[in-house]
């Protein structure tokens, strides 16, 4: 009991965080630079490289996974039937998850990562993400779809990026936040105003979902991807889940929904296909409804195991970063050297400010005002 407690203070203490930031960013960074020495291979032997980056992207995403299963022991329970389940991480796929959780993605890679799909994952991701270091940089080369959420600009690139994942050599799950940016009350209402100009019913959980990057993700992955994997999250007991929440040690549990739903099932035709995607969440709304009357999903609920790669890949790094740092910091601390004592902590600070940083692109209240427009247009 007594043992719980210092645990529980410790994974509070700024020291710990330091050290498991630490370990992310250099780790991270050595990664980056494995990744960049790859990049010879891909004129010769693409697939080959495409392998390398998928576990070398492994070793960086499955730290935030360590972090969420084993240092603030989140729990997550999957709702789905058990047809499905025996296919997930055997087939390609296109998951449509709901997006309103600062650590939705983290879950999301903690379920890839139990179904042997994390270091191939997939993301339609805002173009802002490609400049956040060690991560961003990470998905360059892991070959990730970026948008700049503009149609006229989009259509070209998205495309582009979207044929070459048709020869890609893993299996990988690819997300579509088709709401694409997260929910926020102001945001909700103008999207509503929108649903109603176009008729379309009004959601109360869900924003309206952007319709082009389905369908042309849809056009472009039929014949590779056999499945849209319709997810949706919730965290129990109303838990608003953050990223300082998880780095504090702060237990919750995820619970997911996920409907399999073969992709031939998807209309060709965009607008038939935006129709249909519409209709999806109108029915995603309805299993939130569901799950905040009951706090559970309709169907059965398992919980897929945990395995042990993202701790020993984590406590793999710890063991070779941690100590070189102490011997670094003792070393600067005894040189007698008030300037390098003073460079050393401002070089500390700096780097702590960084990761601040990287942390606040995922808080939604310093989020993007993508969906805030139509106000702006109805005001003028
Ligand atoms: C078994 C396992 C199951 C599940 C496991 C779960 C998950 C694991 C899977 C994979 C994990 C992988 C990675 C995870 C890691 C990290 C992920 C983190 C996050 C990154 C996510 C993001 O960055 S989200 C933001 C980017 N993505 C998107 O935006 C995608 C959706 N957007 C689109 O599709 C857009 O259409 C677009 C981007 C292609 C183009 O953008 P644009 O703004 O130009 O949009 P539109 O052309 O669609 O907009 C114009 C139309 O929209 C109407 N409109 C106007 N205002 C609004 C409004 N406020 N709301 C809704 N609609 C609006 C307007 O009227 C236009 O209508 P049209 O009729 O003309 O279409
Ligand atoms: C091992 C522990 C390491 C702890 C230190 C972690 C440092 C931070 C690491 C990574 C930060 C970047 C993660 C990027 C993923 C965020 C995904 C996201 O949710 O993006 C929001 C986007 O969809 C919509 O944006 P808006 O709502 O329009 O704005």
């Amino acid at each position: 009991m007594i043992r719980m407690g210092i645990i529980k203070v410790l994974k509070t203490q700024l020291l710990c965080h330091l050290i498991i930031c630490y370990v992310f960013l250099i780790s991270g960074f050595i990664v980056n630079l494995l990744q960049l020495c790859t990049l010879p291979l891909w004129p010769i032997n693409k697939q080959l490289a495409r392998k390398i980056n998928c576990r070398l992207g492994y070793s960086i995403s499955s730290q935030l996974v360590a972090l969420l299963e084993w240092w603030s022991g989140t729990e997550c329970s999957l709702y789905t039937d058990p047809e499905s389940y025996s296919l997930y991480g055997k087939e390609n796929a296109i998951v449509v998850l709901n997006h309103n959780f600062e650590i939705d993605f983290m879950a999301g890679w903690t379920i890839c990562e139990r179904f042997g799909v994390l270091g191939s994952s997939k993301v339609l991701a805002k173009k802002e993400l490609s400049f956040v270091p060690v991560i961003g940089w990470m998905w360059y080369f892991l070959e990730i779809v970026f948008c700049k959420r503009n149609w006229e600009v989009d259509r070209k690139n998205v495309v582009q990026s979207l044929r070459n994942l048709r020869d890609y050599p893993e299996n990988f799950w690819f997300l579509l936040h088709c709401e694409g940016t997260r929910f926020t009350e102001k945001k909700h209402k103008i999207s509503m105003e929108v649903a109603e100009k176009k008729g379309l019913p009004k959601l109360k959980y869900h924003l309206l979902p952007r319709t082009k990057g389905f369908w042309m993700t849809v056009q472009n992955l039929r014949g590779k991807v056999t499945a849209v994997y319709d997810s949706t999250l919730n965290f129990r007991n109303n838990e608003m889940p953050t990223l300082l929440g998880v780095l504090n040690g702060k237990k919750y549990h995820a619970d997911l929904y996920v409907r399999r739903i073969p992709l031939d099932s998807v209309p060709e035709e965009e607008s038939e296909c935006a129709a249909w995607l519409h209709k999806l969440y109108q029915e995603k709304d309805e299993f939130q409804e569901h799950y905040t009357r009951t706090g559970r999903f309709p169907g059965p609920i398992t919980s897929p195991p945990c395995r042990p790669w993202a701790l020993l890949n984590w406590l793999f790094w710890v063991c070779l970063l941690v100590y070189p740092l102490f011997r670094l910091l003792l070393q600067l601390l005894l040189s007698g050297s008030i300037s390098t004592v003073v460079c050393t902590f401002v070089f500390c600070f700096a780097v702590s400010v960084g990761i601040r940083w990287m942390i606040g692109q995922t808080e939604i209240e310093k989020g993007s005002n993508y969906g805030n427009k139509e106000v702006q247009l109805n005001n003028n």
